[in-house]
Formats: C-alpha cells, structure tokens, sequence
C-alpha cells in the first residue's frame, strides 16, 4: 500500500506561497528549522500545513505527490535512489580465523563507546572456565557499534551503525565473532561518507533550500528514514533471523551463522504505510506479534504474523485516550490471554520528527498533562476489555506480565513489570556518547527500579505502579532485561538484568532479580560494561532458573569478553576474551542447535 501520509500530501507553489499539508491531529505553530525561519508548522485537528512564506522564487504550479516531489527535489547526495541504495561495499579484508591474528585494538579506551574497527572477524575462543555440554547453538547480539563514518561522529548511541556479535556454543567450545550489518543506511554513508538517512537523533544535512523541502516529503513517504537495524535480533517460528529496529523497513534478515546480511525482510500487508512499529515484537515458535503505532489518528493496531508469512493481520486497535500522539512504544507486554498497549507519557512528536537538529527529547515530547494508561486487549478477539489510567511512567522495556486469578479462575487483576525510570525522560540524554564518555565514574546514573503496575479487571478505571523489590537491591539503575522464556505472560519469579554498582553513569552489573523473595545477586568487574543479560533455559530443565545467563562484556582496558553465568547461583562459570574490544551491544536471541 502506498503510505497514506504520501497520498495525503501534496505540495502546491503558487505566487508566493508553498504549503506543504500533513494530516495530524495535533494542535500547534511553531518553526521548524533554524536555517529556514520563515517556515512555520501549523497544526490543527486534522490537517496541518508547511507554510513556506517567502519561498517567492518559485513561481510554478504545482499538485505532485510528495514522493515525486521529493525525488525530483532532492539533491543527488540525498537522493535516496537506486545507485545509492544498491551501493556495493568494498570488498572485505581477508578473514582472520585464529586469535593469534590480532586485529586492532582500541587504544586502551573503554571499550563499550569506542566504535568496532573492522567489519568483520570470526574464530575460536580461548575458554576459561567451563561451557556446559548442553549448551549447543548460537547466541546473536545486535547493538549500535559504529558511531562515526568518515569526519561524521553520531551524537546518540541509538545512532550508530549496527554491529552483530555471535557467540557460537558447541561441545563447550566457543566460537565467536562480528559483522557489521549491510542496511542500506550503512552502505550508502560508507559510499558517501556521511550520513544518507535519519537516524534516531541525526538528520542527514540538506546542501540547499529545495533539499530541505525534499526532505520533509521524503519523510512522510518514509523513503529518508533509516533501516538501520541496531535494536535486536530475532528467531521467527519458520527459522528466518531478522535484525529490528523501529522503522518497519529496518527488518532485515541475516544468515546466523555467517551474520552476512541476506535482504530487507519485506511486510506483505497493507501496515508498512505507518512507518514505524515496536522495537521488540513478542516472538515464539507460533506467531509474531507487534504494536504500530498510528501517529495520524492517534492509537495503536496490534497484528500477529504467523511462521512462513510475511504478512501481518490487525487482532484489534487501541485510539489513544491523552493526546496528541501516541506514546512511544519502544515494547509491550503480552499475558496468556491478553496484549497490554502501554500508552506513555513521552509521546512521538511530529513537529520533532521534522526538525534538523536533535531535540533534548530527540523525536518524541513529554506530555504528563495527557496523562499514562495501559490498554488491555484480548488476543483472541482484539476486543479492548479495560483501560486504566496509571501514574506517569517512562520504560523502554517491559519484562513480563501475567494474569492473577480468583478461586473461579475469573481474571482479577494483570501484573505488568517493565524497567522503570521513575517517570524520569533525562535517561535519554544520559545516553548520548558525548556523556557516556565523559562522565565514566561520576554517579550520574538517573535512578530506576522495577515498575510493577497492578492493572484490576473489576472495571476499576485507576491502576497503580509500585516497586517490585527495593531498588537499592540493584543499586537504583535497571535496564535491558531477559526472563525464561518458557514463563513468558505466566506467574514467574526471576528476571535478569543490568543494574548499578555506584558511582557509575551507566547499568554497569549484572543482576538476577527474585520477585518473590524481593532480591537481587549481582555481578560485578571493576569500570566494565556488561550488556543484557541473556537466559538460556537447559534442555528438560523443570526450575525456572536452571540454565545459563549469557552477556557480552566491553572492558576497562579496551578489552572484550563473553560470560556465561550459572543461571541458578549466578555465579561466573566460564569467560573468553575476543582479541579486540567490543562496543556495547543492547539485545539477543538465541539460535538452538537442532
Ligand atoms: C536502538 C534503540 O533502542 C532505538 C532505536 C530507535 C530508532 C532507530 C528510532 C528511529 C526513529 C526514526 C528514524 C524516525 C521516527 C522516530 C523514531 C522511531 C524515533
Ligand atoms: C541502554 C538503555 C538504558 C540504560 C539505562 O539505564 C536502554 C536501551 C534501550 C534500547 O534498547
Ligand atoms: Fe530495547
């Protein structure tokens, strides 16, 4: 389907008046650019218009479709055309397989926001310690690793180019190694040395008027937003791997085995329109499932996708009930029998999305006067069955839900955990590099806990957030968290997660969370950054903490190595280090042996 936002816009010149209209249901004026004062957005319910007042130069008439506009408008570095996108990467280097072919290091920095040096390395790790024999397969890694390209250096570390690190698990050996994911986002920055597309903060520079014009309609059509696919990395029920982030087209699919980028994962349905959607789908061997938020009239479609399909079917669709867009929906959680649509507080902001320069809230904006709620839909019938409003909250990861139960089996109440930070937006310019790097050792770490909201199913209209344990458990910082997946929307009593030994500016443990006994046990190397935390349940395992925990450590020294840790103890039970450093990497999966 042709995006609708591209069929409802058009751009008219006139004498000397150029409108550029979007259909939004926001309220407000405002400029867009300092470079180009005289435009103004105004928004109104509805339709909002781009009013190019003193654009007087061009006197034709026009009535085009944005995205011709955009293509005819764009200059040639920023066109994103064939040439462009089809770009071939130069060839690679040989590929050192043995560690003692020592490839570059990073100098002795830090490792986890020191960008990957080379595109690609693969060989076998030294083991210290013990991998059990069970645990056979491959664990993938995806994460923003790159974060400059030529003189170019990304401000966010959502930014950056994504980087896959595998960890290949077999008759405890361990084979290990990098990739840089080929997006098109990629290709075509390392082709022109700059940056092509948006990014989560940056916005590729227009060269003139007319290229900024072309721009913003090649927004809209979706054409200049990024499929860099640095987010995650999934195992669909049919086998396929496919890398995520939020815009829809980045969903790419890699071999795992090679990390060798195979092409676009393309949505047959008529969603892709909408541009953008989760983060983090809830995948299992049945069904993907995902929100996609609808910025145009404001709420959220949740679809489900079967194994073997590329085509996503609507279970139901949430409207929003504060304004004026929805909130950002980075996750969601899902119990047995229900989809809760989280709407937050810091909600996308279109006037934001259109902006040059990065906002202190990127492309999104605090609204606490709209209010939070959580939406409960019903999987089977997409029948939205409760809405409650709950006290203002900021997460981009929710951990688990389930459904509490009477004597009846009648669903009482939904608990629902997410790493909570205490309704707090600044988390999010923590994370530009510029801080992260300069801040190492200072306590500047916004504190965050685990938000648990108790969402009753009696009709009650409020639900409540509380903390699930005591956050100094886990020193008041709480991010990238995993669970059994077998527990996945049922009762379950562990999490795992990064949180803080303090002074520290970033999650730099690993915690193992006991919701039951409200506790956690953390691991802990001096200055080191560990990433997610990620549960491998052993095969026939009856506890939910019987397996492993495995996480991908960027060390002091510039160094990188894996850990593996006895999911039950949680003590360290084997290590290898790479022979170079490793960026900081956020999600995982798990690819078994068959
Ligand atoms: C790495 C991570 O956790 C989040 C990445 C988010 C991204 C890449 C978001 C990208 C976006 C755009 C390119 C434009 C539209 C808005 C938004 C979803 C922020
Ligand atoms: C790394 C992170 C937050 C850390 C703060 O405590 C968030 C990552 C979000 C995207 O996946
Ligand atoms: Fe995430």
């Amino acid at each position: 389907m042709a995006n609708y936002l591209q069929l409802a816009s058009t751009l008219h010149a006139s004498q000397n008046k150029t409108s550029f209209h979007v259909f939004t249901s926001s309220s407000s004026t405002s400029q867009i650019s300092p470079t180009y004062p005289h435009i103004h957005m105004t928004m109104s319910a509805g339709s909002s218009s781009l009013n190019l007042s003193s654009f007087g130069t061009q006197k034709r008439d026009m009535n085009l479709k944005v995205a011709h506009v955009a293509a005819r408008l764009m200059p040639p570095t920023h066109r994103v055309t064939d040439d462009v996108t089809n770009a071939i990467a130069p060839p690679l280097p040989p590929l050192p397989r043995t560690q003692k072919e020592e490839t570059k290091s990073n100098g002795g920095r830090l490792a986890a926001w020191t960008s990957i040096k080379q595109e690609r390395w693969e060989g076998e790790l030294q083991v210290e310690g013990d991998i059990p024999l069970w645990l056979r397969g491959t664990y993938l890694r995806n994460g923003p690793g790159l974060w400059h390209m030529g003189d170019y250096h990304f401000r966010h570390l959502f930014d950056g180019y994504a980087t896959l690190v595998k960890l290949h698990f077999e008759d405890g050996r361990l084979v290990a190694g990098h990739r840089q994911l080929e997006s098109d986002a990629y290709r075509a920055a390392k082709k022109n040395r700059k940056i092509c597309y948006r990014e989560f903060s940056e916005t590729p520079k227009a060269n003139n008027f007319l290229a900024y014009i072309g721009d913003i309609a090649s927004l809209f059509s979706g054409a200049s937003l990024t499929d860099n696919a640095n987010t995650g990395v999934v195992k669909l029920g049919d086998g396929r791997v496919v890398c995520l982030t939020e815009t829809q087209k980045g969903s790419i699919i890699i071999n795992p085995n090679t990390l060798e980028t195979l092409g676009k994962f393309e949505f047959e349905d008529p969603f892709g329109g909408l541009l953008l959607h989760s983060a983090h789908p809830i995948v299992t061997e049945n069904e993907f499932l995902t929100l996609i938020p609808d910025l145009v009239h404001p709420g959220y479609l949740a679809v489900r996708m079967e194994p073997g399909s590329n085509g996503r079917r609507v279970i139901g669709r949430v409207n929003c009930r504060g304004g004026p867009t929805p909130g950002w929906v980075h996750s969601f959680p899902v119990t047995e029998n229900y989809i809760i649509v989280p709407e937050m507080p810091l909600r996308y902001c279109v006037r934001n999305l259109l902006r040059a320069e990065p906002t202190p809230l990127y492309k999104f904006e605090w609204h606490p006067q709209s209010r939070a709620f959580l939406h409960v839909m019903c999987r089977a019938s997409g029948r939205l069955v409760a809405t409650v409003d709950v006290p203002l909250f900021v997460t981009f990861h929710f951990i688990n839900a389930y459904e509490e139960t009477d004597g009846d089996g009648n669903v009482t109440a939904i608990i629902a955990d997410c790493c909570e930070h205490n309704a707090d937006t600044s988390i999010l310019d923590k994370l530009r590099l510029n801080n992260l790097r300069s801040s190492i050792g200072q306590d500047v770490l916004p504190n965050a806990r685990v938000g648990r909201f108790i969402i009753p199913m009696d009709g009650t209209t409020y639900g409540r957030l509380e903390a699930a344990l005591d956050p100094e458990e886990h020193g008041r910082g709480m991010d990238m968290c995993s669970i059994n997946p077998s527990y996945l929307g049922k009762p379950y009593r562990y999490a795992y997660a990064c949180g803080a030994r303090r002074p520290c500016n970033f999650p730099n443990t690993l915690t193992k969370i006991d919701l039951e006994e409200k506790t956690a046990k953390n691991w802990y190397e001096e200055a080191a950054i560990p990433s997610e935390p990620f549960f491998v349940a052993r095969p026939g395992a009856t506890e939910e903490d019987d397996g492993v925990v495995i996480s991908i450590v960027s060390g002091k020294h510039g160094e990188g190595y894996a850990v593996v840790l006895d999911g039950s103890t949680f003590e360290e039970i084997a290590r290898a280090k790479f022979p170079y450093g490793l960026p900081y990497g956020l999600h995982g999966c798990w690819i078994p042996m068959d």
